[in-house]
């Protein structure tokens, strides 16, 4: 886009373009990239090629690897699946939906051990939205709720990251989780039976 104002959105690779652009600074302007992902109106056309399903979980697709400043990749959801409930590794999160309706539940860090994990905010999240989460605000679980539908949503993480914790919400139990991807730039990955984790 030519000077100032802001740049139109009007494809997936116009989205990666602004966002290498916009990350080419080392700060990162959280509202400028809530902005891009909120204007990027999702296209099939665009992301099918990364909407692999796997039957018995969530899938996570890399899209793009922001030059090494963050990891953009589409997430697929079965009918009831759902992550575990986690954290975000001390990077921003940017969840946006492409495809279906994600809930999203979101939990107070625990306070010490063996203790409950505690509802702070429940949220569905429609065709379009943009959620944006990072640790300061706490821990949240991730679920497609829908019997007949799958979901499919694209996340940026910034800084990338391939362990987060994941918590147990009777025991407030915190373990690490290396999370993995399921096929990167549309290509699947032939991979070893334990590869390709997601946090649940
Ligand atoms: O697998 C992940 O990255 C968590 C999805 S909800 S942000
Ligand atoms: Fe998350």
């Amino acid at each position: 886009h030519l000077g100032g104002g802001l740049p139109t959105v009007n494809s997936l690779t116009d989205l990666i373009q602004e966002l290498n652009a916009v990350f080419a600074s080392d700060s990162v302007n959280v509202e400028l990239v809530h902005y891009l992902m909120k204007s990027y109106k999702s296209n099939p056309l665009d992301w099918k090629k990364y909407a692999k399903f796997d039957r018995y979980r969530y899938t996570r697709n890399l899209v793009d690897n922001g030059n090494g400043k963050y990891n953009l990749m589409a997430l697929c959801w079965g009918e009831g699946h759902g992550s575990a409930i986690h954290d975000h590794a001390n990077s921003h999160c940017f969840m946006k939906m492409l495809k279906g309706s994600l809930e999203e539940v979101r939990f107070a860090w625990p306070k010490s051990e063996g203790e409950e994990l505690q509802v702070i905010g429940r949220k569905r999240l429609n065709f379009n939205d943009v959620c944006y989460i990072n640790d300061s605000l706490g821990l949240h679980r991730v679920e497609n709720t829908s019997h007949v539908e799958g979901a499919v949503s694209l996340h940026l993480y910034c800084p990338p990251y391939s362990q987060c914790s994941v918590f147990n919400q009777t025991t407030g139990q915190r373990s690490v989780c290396t999370v993995t991807f399921w096929s990167m730039y549309g290509k699947k990955r032939n991979r070893d039976i334990q590869e390709s984790r997601a946090p649940e």
